[in-house]
C-alpha cells in the first residue's frame, strides 16, 4: 500500500496519535512491513549477473592484445580472470587488468541475456524491493561513474536508487543475493541473504551442492525462486 495523497495521514503510533505526510507515512509503512516479514529484498550482482563481464574482457583483450595467447570463456576456470591470465604467462595478469581499468569497459558491457527484463519485471512485483549490489574495482577513475552510467543506459534514471556499490556484500542485509562469485566472504560471517550462484563461464564446472542453490541462466526459474523466499 502506497499513499499518494498530498493530505496527511493520521495514524496511531506507539499507543499515541501522530500526523503524518504522505512520505513519512509511506517511509514508516515500508519499514513495518520488511521487518514483518512481508517485503522481499533481492539483492541482484552486476558483473557476470545482468552484464557480461566475460565477454566484453575477452573481446577487448584479443583487440588490444592481438599477439598474445589468450583463454577461451570454455576454458574459463575459477573468478579471478587475472589470476587464470597470470597462470598462463605471468605479465598477462596485469595486461588482463589493464582491460577493466580502462575508460569505456564497465560502459560498454552487453546486457546478459534476459537479465535487464528480469530485473526490470522483479522490481514491479508486489512487496517486492531490488537491489543491483556490486563492487567496484579501487581504480576508481571510470568503474564507479560508468556502472552507474550503464544502469541509467539499460534499466533507466529511477533505478539509479537502487545500487548498492561496495566491496563486502556480507555486511548488507537482503534475502536472496543472485551473485556469480562462488565465495562470497566478509567481516560478517553470516550475512542475511541466501546466496544463489549465477551460472558462470568461470563457475559452471563447480559441482552442484545441496546447501547452496543455482540460477542456470535468466530463463531459469527465477520467479519460482523469488516465491520460495516468501514463505
Ligand atoms: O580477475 C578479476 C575479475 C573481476 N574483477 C572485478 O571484480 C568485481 C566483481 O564484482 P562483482 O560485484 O562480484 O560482480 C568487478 O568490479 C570486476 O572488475 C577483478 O578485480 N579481477
Ligand atoms: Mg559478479
Amino acid at each position: 500500500m502506497k499513499i499518494m495523497s498530498i493530505l496527511p495521514v493520521t495514524v496511531r503510533l506507539l499507543g499515541r496519535e501522530r500526523t503524518l505526510f504522505h512520505n513519512q507515512f509511506n517511509c514508516i509503512f515500508a519499514k513495518m512491513s520488511s521487518s514483518s516479514g512481508k517485503r522481499l529484498r533481492v539483492l541482484v550482482d552486476m558483473d557476470g549477473v545482468i552484464a557480461d563481464f566475460e565477454g566484453g574482457f575477452l573481446k577487448k583483450f584479443r583487440a588490444r592484445y592481438p599477439n598474445e595467447p589468450y583463454i577461451t570463456l570454455e576454458d574459463r576456470r575459477g573468478f579471478w580472470v587475472s589470476s587464470q591470465y597470470g597462470s598462463l604467462r605471468s605479465d598477462l595478469c596485469e595486461k588482463a587488468i589493464s582491460i577493466w581499468e580502462s575508460k569505456d569497459f564497465f560502459i560498454e558491457l552487453e546486457p546478459i541475456p534476459g537479465g535487464v527484463q528480469a530485473v526490470k519485471e522483479m522490481a514491479k512485483m508486489e512487496n517486492t524491493d531490488v537491489f543491483i549490489c556490486t563492487s567496484p574495482i579501487k581504480h576508481y577513475i571510470h568503474c564507479p561513474y560508468e556502472k552507474y552510467a550503464w544502469i541509467d543506459k539499460h534499466l533507466g534514471f529511477d533505478f539509479l536508487e537502487q545500487i548498492i556499490l561496495t566491496r563486502d556484500k556480507t555486511v548488507v542485509t537482503g534475502d536472496i543475493l543472485i551473485d556469480d562469485k562462488p565465495e562470497l566472504i566478509g567481516v560478517e560471517p553470516n550475512p542475511s541473504w541466501e546466496h544463489v550462484l549465477f551460472t558462470a563461464c568461470h563457475n559452471k564446472h563447480i559441482p552442484p551442492s545441496f546447501s547452496r542453490r543455482r540460477l542456470l541462466s535468466w530463463a531459469d526459474d527465477w520467479r519460482g525462486l523469488l516465491e520460495s523466499k516468501r514463505h
